[in-house]
């Protein structure tokens, strides 16, 4: 029964181990097929979004804009734009204006749904919803092989996508890898209509094992598929590892080998009882028979003599077996003094045989914690609540302790104890433990466990063990009429640092904020993460209101000093609401809800505050000063200052312009960033003035570098949309053209995709007074909404800027190489000049030149600098320039 229980709980670790290692790689190569046909449906956008604005456009530049797509993604065969033909109700033909093809097929003129009534009605879906729909599998039969279309309404058109599914599968689910390293098989099925009788829509050949199996569901343009991973034999072997097959090979040996030593025991008793016998007969008639009787005794001896002999060659295989098991053999007496201590126990419990022998139990490797336990479990003491423990189970199910090796090492192992029993009277003599380590066994168990409970990112309990947690502190806190606090806590503008910095960022971001937060709370205490930028805190047996307020207020101190993420000094403050029970309700959910409301208020309240539910009023008077404040007091002190970065023509490496950059030296704190400060002073409305002396500042700044003949190009100046709002915008900018004297082409005002989103109509009318005046418009951060490209043809714009969050990473992202391609080559088919942010390095620059992009701004020429810098650099400029050195561009 021992071995038979040790070889299934080998068998079952390795099963949970290989399972949770099949199911982490299952899901991350699902997760890059969702983000492929994601970023196809995001580029389907952005060309029927292009298409709308720019009509048709010639078939050239269709083929240089699709081509750039097809390029990235093999997997897309065909991008034809359609006609649709309105002779009759409702258009039933869609002849292809624009083709661009690796294939003969389709041709223009060929119809989008002439492969069948399933691509009818795609088309016909598209073109009612406005949507991207999706066809099913087409047959393989169908014209350009098998795949799926994407179909979706583009301004008069209508606009096709055709993906040759296996090799979407292949490149994404695979992602390069070879076709031998390939450890599990994918099928996908396409559950869209009917899940009972979904049809297949691929399957990978390479053998499947369908023990086990993970699934995931993705759903994209009006399509659900289900993705089933099952792994294969040869690289998630569920068979018993040759090992575990020995463990139980030698358990038998020696299960065979004790029933032959009884057998043999008892035979031996019984041989010597009979002599015994015999002797005292024989003592009765010394005389009479003393010949006969040294006879007899000569036998006994060789008797004796040959069994001992069997002795010892059994003692010489007992030993072998001992010595090869592969898993800790321990025998004891009945008072639990260890007999034998086989090699693998010597090395599991890092002890030596002979310092344990006649000398130990095993109750000395037992982990005090769990040998506490099983006594007060058992109501025995010692080795008796082991035995009683082990006995409480079924015999087949060995026992799972902790046990603590010689070296301080916890060593958790699954142990099956029986008695060993006397062949003549059942007697017990001993108790033979079989112990295995379950090490790796745990581990698995472990990481599942935190996987299910722990947020991965910042390792904080997620929302699940949060509910658990949160419930049993209810629980306690009832019975104890207690109180209890909850915490509900958000992030002020952390999207700000997302769009800005990188979704890198920002999740460095998280965990920073995330380590702080355990220096605010008790031991008891729990910090949770909700998603997001959301976080709960539970502080169990909370003395008073007064506690929840401090806890709140360290976090805000702790959150008020800088961050270093990646290079960037970022601050970023809180808003927290609080809830106590019993006052503000006694369940989980009704506490979360109002914590969360109050979290609502101290956003109200100003942000970078806490706000308890209901009461407002007791924390209106905020003890800090909030960041407003010390944004007010340094306008007055005049502690900003303006930066300066070049922008350079790509094609000559001439600066063709510069951008004020507004930069914060609070006297107290040090630079805050602008990320973080220019958004409190865009909601309180200081942005105003703020953004009025930037313009005067830059006017003034690029006006003295033009008189000294340093440099004369255009000056770029961030717009915000409260300065937008502003009636007297136009009057400002007037005004300080006039005062500083620059003319007005040397003024770029700059603002932002969602800004433009915002209010189009105004947006429209407050740039064309601009272009009256005769200043430049700059789009800035382009790519972030892709649905604006249909506003742009609107509004004057002279230059798009393509957000630096792109550019980042258009070396190693084919999709973002992507978008920045296609970006590039539309803004051109509408003839505005394109300027790429963020570039930081030759690669970049050399695909931006690939793409013809017109020119850049970013660290590889210069980061932004101080008045003074610039001033040098323009002037060392000028010098080479005078001596026919070559542009700085160029060198
Ligand atoms: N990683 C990287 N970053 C680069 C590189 N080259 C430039 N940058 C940074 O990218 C930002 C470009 O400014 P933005 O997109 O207008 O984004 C600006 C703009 O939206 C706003 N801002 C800055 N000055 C003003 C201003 O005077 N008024 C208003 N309303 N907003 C401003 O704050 C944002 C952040 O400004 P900054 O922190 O100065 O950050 C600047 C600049 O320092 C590069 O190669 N790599």
């Amino acid at each position: 029964a021992a071995t038979e229980a040790v070889y299934k709980n080998a068998l079952d670790a390795q099963r949970d181990r290989v399972y949770a290692e099949f199911q982490l790689a299952a899901g991350q190569h699902i997760g890059t097929l969702r983000k492929r046909v994601e970023a196809v449906l995001d580029l389907q956008h952005l060309l029927g979004d292009h298409v709308d604005v720019a009509g048709a456009g010639s078939a050239k530049d269709f083929e240089q804009i699709s081509g750039s797509l097809m390029r990235v993604h093999t997997f897309i065969k065909a991008i034809a734009l359609a006609d649709v033909d309105n002779s009759v109700t409702p258009p039933l033909r869609f002849p292809a204006r624009h083709v661009a093809t690796r294939a003969a097929w389709p041709r223009p003129g060929t119809d989008l749904a002439m492969e069948g009534l399933q691509a009818q009605e795609a088309v016909q879906a598209a073109l009612r919803t406005g949507a991207i729909i999706a066809t099913p599998l087409l047959s393989p039969e169908a014209e350009n092989g098998e795949g799926i279309r994407l179909f979706s309404r583009a301004g008069q058109h209508v606009l096709g996508i055709y993906m040759h599914l296996s090799e979407l599968a292949q490149s994404t689910l695979w992602a390069g890898m070879d076709p031998d390293a390939r450890n599990m098989a994918f099928t996908i099925l396409d559950t869209t209509t009917d899940p009972r009788s979904a049809p297949e829509v691929y399957r990978d050949t390479i053998g499947d094992n369908f023990e086990t199996a993970y699934v995931e569901v993705i759903e994209f343009a009006a399509r659900r598929w289900l993705i089933i991973a099952t792994p294969t034999p040869k690289h998630f072997e569920l068979a018993p590892a040759a090992s575990i097959e020995r463990q139980r090979a030698t358990g038998w040996a020696i299960t065979l080998l004790a029933a032959l030593l009884v057998a043999f025991l008892q035979t031996r008793n019984a041989v010597i009882r009979d002599r015994v016998r015999s002797s005292t007969a024989e003592l009765a008639e010394t005389n009479r028979i003393l010949a006969d009787t040294n006879a007899t005794l000569q036998a006994e001896v060789a008797q004796r003599t040959a069994s001992e002999a069997a002795l010892r060659t059994s003692t010489t295989l007992q030993q072998a077996i001992l010595h090869s098991a592969d898993y800790a053999i321990v025998l004891t007496d009945t008072d639990g003094i260890v007999r034998v201590f086989n090699p693998a126990a010597e090395s599991m419990l890092g002890c030596a045989a002979d310092l344990v022998v006649d000398k130990r139990t095993p109750i000395d490797f037992i982990n005090t914690a769990a040998m506490a336990r099983m006594e007060r479990a058992t109501g025995k003491r010692g080795f008796a609540a082991v035995l009683e423990t082990a006995r409480g189970l079924a015999t087949s199910e060995p026992v799972e302790l902790e046990l603590t090796g010689a070296d301080g090492r916890n060593v958790p192992a699954a142990v099956s104890i029986s008695p060993l029993l006397d062949a003549q009277d059942g007697r017990i003599t001993g108790y033979l433990a079989i112990a295995s380590d379950i090490t790796h066994r745990k581990a698995a168990e472990t990481r599942i466990l935190h996987l299910a409970h722990f947020d991965p990112l910042t390792e904080l309990p997620n929302r699940s063990l949060l509910g658990v947690r949160l419930e049993s502190a209810l629980e306690a806190a009832g019975r104890f009429e207690q109180s209890l606090g909850v915490l509900f806590l958000d992030l002020d503008r952390f999207k700000n640092v997302n769009d800005s910095l990188g979704h890198q960022a920002g999740d460095a971001l998280l965990k920073a904020v995330s380590g702080r937060f355990q220096h605010c709370v008790r031991e008891q205490d729990t910090v949770a993460r909700m998603g997001g930028d959301e976080f709960i805190v539970v502080l169990p047996e909370l003395e008073s209101r007064q506690h929840a307020a401090e806890v709140a207020e360290r976090i805000v101190e702790a959150l008020s000093a800088p961050f270093d993420i990646k290079g960037h000094r970022l601050t970023v403050t809180p808003s927290i609401g609080i809830a106590i029970y019993p006052d503000d309700g006694s369940t989980a959910d009704t506490l979360i809800q109002h914590a969360d409301a109050a979290m609502y208020h101290a956003k109200d309240a100003g942000r970078n505050n806490y706000q308890f539910y209901e009461s407002r009023l007791s924390t209106l008077v905020s003890t800090r000063l909030t960041l407003e404040n010390r944004l007010r007091r340094a306008l007055e002190r005049q502690e900003f200052e303006l930066y300066y970065q070049p922008q350079v023509d790509i094609a000559s490496g001439d600066f063709i312009g510069l951008e004020a950059m507004l930069r914060w030296n609070d006297p107290d704190e040090g630079p805050v960033e602008p990320d973080v400060f220019i958004p409190v002073a865009e909601d309180s409305g200081l942005i105003v003035p703020i953004g009025a002396w930037v313009l005067r500042t830059a006017c003034a700044q690029a006006e003295a570098w033009r008189s000294k003949h340093l440099i004369d190009v255009p000056m770029a100046v961030n717009l915000s949309a409260r300065q937008f709002d502003e009636a007297s915008l136009l009057d400002i900018v007037a005004d300080v053209l006039e005062d500083t004297g620059l003319p007005a082409d040397r003024l770029e005002l700059e603002l932002t995709e969602s800004l433009i989103m915002r209010n189009p109509e105004l947006t429209a009318d407050v740039l064309d007074g601009a272009k009256r005046l005769g200043v430049m418009i700059g789009v800035d951060d382009f790519g972030t909404g892709y649905s604006s490209l249909a506003y742009l043809k609107r509004f004057p714009i002279d230059r798009l800027k393509i957000d630096r969050s792109f550019i980042a990473d258009i070396e190693t992202e084919p999709d973002d190489a992507a978008i920045a391609e296609t970006i590039i080559a539309m803004a051109h088919t509408l003839r505005i000049q394109v300027l790429a942010e963020g570039v930081e390095t030759v690669g970049q620059l050399r695909m931006l030149r690939g793409w013809a992009c017109d020119a850049y701004q970013g660290y590889l020429c210069s980061r932004p600098l101080p008045a003074d810098d610039m001033n040098a650099l323009l002037k060392g400029l000028r010098a080479a320039r005078l001596c026919g050195l070559p542009d700085v561009g160029h060198t």
